[in-house]
């Protein structure tokens, strides 16, 4: 087998596959649509056994739901950038190309499953990317809190299949008030732009 080179990256392996393959289920699921209509019941069932099998490897909920409470675990499996879950696109920002002024950067292309208005992206999606790298630029400049209040404004529609560059920034803080801001663009143009108001927990978070 040939080994990964610069310009092949590496497939991923183990739950991250698994969650890529679900992924791209569920995108072939949208792009398939009434096209498939004749074989859908069939691949339903084939679906549902595989859902079946998964079902049976998980732990009780309640386990399940305290081991999901690590640090670890919330980055693997989160629905933005998390590889661990197929609901993430996901968002890549492993290389957030920090300018050094705490600006994160992430790259992501949204396909069909994340549609809106026709062609273009859901204003959800866009609020849930924008809430999430908000919540990454937190904790990086190590001030990590919950979302309070979150304003968007949706400039131009964002458009599906197209590399999108999505920028949060830490700003402010003023007691446990925390203000950061955030955008989603693409070759220079700006198609949304948001400002979030984060409130650090009364008691830090542990590490
Ligand atoms: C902490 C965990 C963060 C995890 C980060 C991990 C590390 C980073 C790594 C990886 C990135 C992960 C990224 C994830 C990002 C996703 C974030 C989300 O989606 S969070 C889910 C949605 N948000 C909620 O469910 C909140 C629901 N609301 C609440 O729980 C409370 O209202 C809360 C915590 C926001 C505030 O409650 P209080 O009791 O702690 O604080 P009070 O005393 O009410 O307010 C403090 C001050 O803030 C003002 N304030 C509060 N809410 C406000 C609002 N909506 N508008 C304006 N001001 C507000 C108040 O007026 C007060 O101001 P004055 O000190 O008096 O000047």
């Amino acid at each position: 087998m040939s080994q990964p080179t610069a310009t092949t990256p590496a497939q991923p392996a183990g739950t991250e596959a698994l969650a890529a393959a679900a992924r791209s289920v569920v995108d072939a699921v949208v792009r398939a649509g009434d096209h498939c209509a004749e074989r859908a019941a069939e691949l339903a069932a084939r679906l549902r056994a595989i859902a079946d099998e998964l079902d049976r490897c998980a732990p009780p909920l309640q386990d399940r739901l305290g081991e999901m409470r690590e640090f670890s675990r919330s980055v693997k499996y989160n629905p933005v950038t998390g590889p661990g879950n197929p609901f993430s696109p996901p968002l890549d920002c492993t290389d957030p190309d920090d300018a050094g002024d705490g600006t994160v950067r992430g790259a992501v292309a949204l396909g069909l499953p994340y549609q809106g208005p026709p062609g273009h992206v859901h204003g959800g999606i866009s609020a849930l990317l924008m809430d999430h790298m908000m919540g990454v630029a937190n904790g990086r400049a190590g001030v990590p809190g919950m979302t309070a209040r979150l304003t968007l404004d949706y400039h131009r529609p964002v458009p599906l299949y197209q590399e999108l560059t999505v920028t949060a920034r830490h700003r402010s803080s003023d007691g446990r008030k925390v203000l950061t801001t955030g955008t989603i663009g693409a070759g220079g143009e700006t198609y949304v732009s948001a400002e979030g108001l984060f409130i650090q927990p009364r008691t830090p978070l542990r590490e």
